[in-house]
């Protein structure tokens, strides 16, 4: 249960209907772009997450806490934690909707420290939408999918089109995407929705 008395939902909402191609569950997620910071394979310091589609409208996806990631001494940096939550949270609206989107808001409780060596297990979920607005949340077991919960997160993602990413990042972070995308054509999301 969070700590936050606010409703979640805190507009009124839609059930969340995945995309008629969405990966099933079991399905593993690719990462959706070699230089993200969460789940690309080309940053030697990345999180580099992976995720998998759960039952009933989730994501389940893990991150592994190293001396690299450490805030106070031997316990996880929370804004890493915060940056995992984001990741988890970002691939279950982009895999299961498949329409891009931003993050708009992140909120984390922080409810145990979360050692070195320690892994996460991250189900998130999607919980809404009202217009643009996807409502999502998470929580994050310590050590085993039925672990203690250690951090919990909610957040409202913003779809976006693909002009969000020309206008306002590189063109060629986003050919880079595109190339990825043209060569996995089953794998293209909706644009312009
Ligand atoms: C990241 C994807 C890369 C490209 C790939 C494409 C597809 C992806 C597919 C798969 C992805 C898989 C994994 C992804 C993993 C991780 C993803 C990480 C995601 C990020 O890490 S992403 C970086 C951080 N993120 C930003 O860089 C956003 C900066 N920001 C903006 O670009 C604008 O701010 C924007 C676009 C958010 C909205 O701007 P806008 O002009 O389009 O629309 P507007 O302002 O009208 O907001 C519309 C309605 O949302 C409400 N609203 C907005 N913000 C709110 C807030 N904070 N609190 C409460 N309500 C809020 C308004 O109140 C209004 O509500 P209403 O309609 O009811 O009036």
């Amino acid at each position: 249960m969070s700590r936050t008395a606010q409703p979640w939902p805190p507009v009124p909402a839609e059930p969340v209907i995945a995309h008629p191609q969405a990966p099933a569950p079991g399905e593993k997620l690719p990462m959706h772009y070699a230089e993200c910071f969460g789940c690309g394979d080309e940053l030697d310091g990345g999180l580099h997450m992976r995720s998998t589609v759960g039952e009933g409208q989730t994501v389940r996806a893990q991150f592994t806490v190293t001396d690299a990631h450490q805030g106070a001494p031997g316990l996880a940096h929370g804004g890493l934690l915060a940056c995992a939550f984001d990741e988890a949270l970002g691939s279950i609206v982009g895999n299961l909707l498949r329409r891009p989107a931003v993050t708009g808001r992140l909120e984390t409780d922080f409810r145990r420290p979360v050692p070195v060596g320690s892994t996460l297990f991250i189900i998130a979920r999607l919980d809404g939408m009202a217009g643009r607005k996807i409502y999502v949340s998470a929580d994050g077991h310590l050590d085993a999918e039925d672990g203690p919960i250690a951090v919990q997160a909610r957040s409202l993602f913003v779809l976006v089109d693909f002009d969000h990413f020309t206008t306002h990042g590189h063109p060629q972070s986003m050919e880079k995407i595109m190339e990825a995308r043209r060569r996995k054509p089953d794998r293209d999301w909706d644009i312009n929705p």
